[in-house]
């Protein structure tokens, strides 16, 4: 079976006029059919660097290198207009903070539309239906109403969620979500994380999910990737990778994982003693 995505050698470089910082360094991944690689690090390690380098989204102070073979195509090398269209229509991508993805000038209603008079070629009426459906479909009530608010009316969580709904509803071959609840409160995370799972179960479109947080990545990977100081430190099952960590640094997130579990666990069977 072919890869999603496969990206080969990735580098990413930030220069100034004074120096070169290399940011990533020659990392490999790939994404098959159906199934979701989980891009696993802690901040700073490089995990957006690296799609946001594969998506066109670096300034021109940065240079991306390797291939990010996408339906036959290097993304890479790609122009900004070219990668423009793929983002939003085949690649969906869902950022941090669900705020900065709205423009807050105009109403959400307004805001679907314009993505679908650039992917689409539905009429008014057409719009108005599918938007309407896209809120239906991520459970969101009164959706007519939805529409006329302007993004500061909404909460995180339900902006994060019409973000989905709209990125799924363009029917993409690839969904990146790069930290989706990490600017959210933990109840409305759980909710986001749950709507991640069910479109996973759903729709078997591939997804790149990159998080910090091994017990997220845990919900819906099949596959990761642990990286650190950009560079790949682990790969492999989600099962190998918690079970059988290779690398000193993976060993590591596992182990602090494990202690919190641990600590969960005795404050229960605890708070089971004194009820009982
Ligand atoms: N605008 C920038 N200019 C120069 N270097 C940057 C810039 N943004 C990030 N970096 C460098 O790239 C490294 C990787 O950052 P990146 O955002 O990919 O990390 P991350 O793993 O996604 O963490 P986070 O979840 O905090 O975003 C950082 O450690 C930083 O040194």
């Amino acid at each position: 079976m072919e890869a999603v995505l496969k990206v080969t050698h990735l580098e990413v470089e930030h220069r100034t006029k004074k120096k070169s910082t290399p940011i990533v360094h020659g990392i490999d991944f790939e994404v098959m059919p159906g199934q979701c690689l989980g891009i696993l690090g802690e901040s700073g390690s490089g995990k957006s660097m690296s799609l946001k380098g594969v998506m066109g989204l670096l300034g021109a102070d940065f240079t991306v290198k390797g291939e990010a073979m996408f339906q036959g195509e290097n993304l890479i090398g790609k122009s900004k207009e070219q990668l423009r269209r793929i983002r939003g229509k085949k690649i969906g991508m869902i950022l941090q903070n669900p705020m900065t993805c709205f423009d807050p000038l105009y109403r959400i209603g307004e805001q679907l539309a314009e993505t679908y008079r650039e992917h689409t070629d539905f009429k008014k009426a057409e719009i108005l239906e599918k938007s309407v459906k896209i809120l239906e479909s991520m459970r969101i009530n009164n959706p007519l109403e939805v529409l006329k608010k302007y993004p500061h009316q909404l909460s995180g969580g339900m902006l994060q969620r019409i973000m989905i709904g709209l990125a799924m509803s363009m029917e993409p071959e690839l969904l990146i979500a790069d930290e989706p609840t990490t600017a959210i409160d933990a109840i409305t995370q759980y909710e986001i994380m749950k709507e991640f799972v069910r479109i996973k179960k759903e729709s078997q479109t591939a997804m790149i999910f990159i998080s910090h947080d091994l017990g997220v990545i845990s919900a819906i990977s099949d596959q990761v990737l642990v990286m650190n100081r950009g560079y790949a430190a682990d790969k492999g099952t989600f099962a190998q990778i918690y079970e059988n960590p290779q690398d000193a640094y993976t060993r590591l997130l596992v182990e602090k994982k494990k202690a919190v579990m641990n600590k969960y666990h005795q404050a229960i069977h605890r708070k089971g003693e004194v009820f009982v």
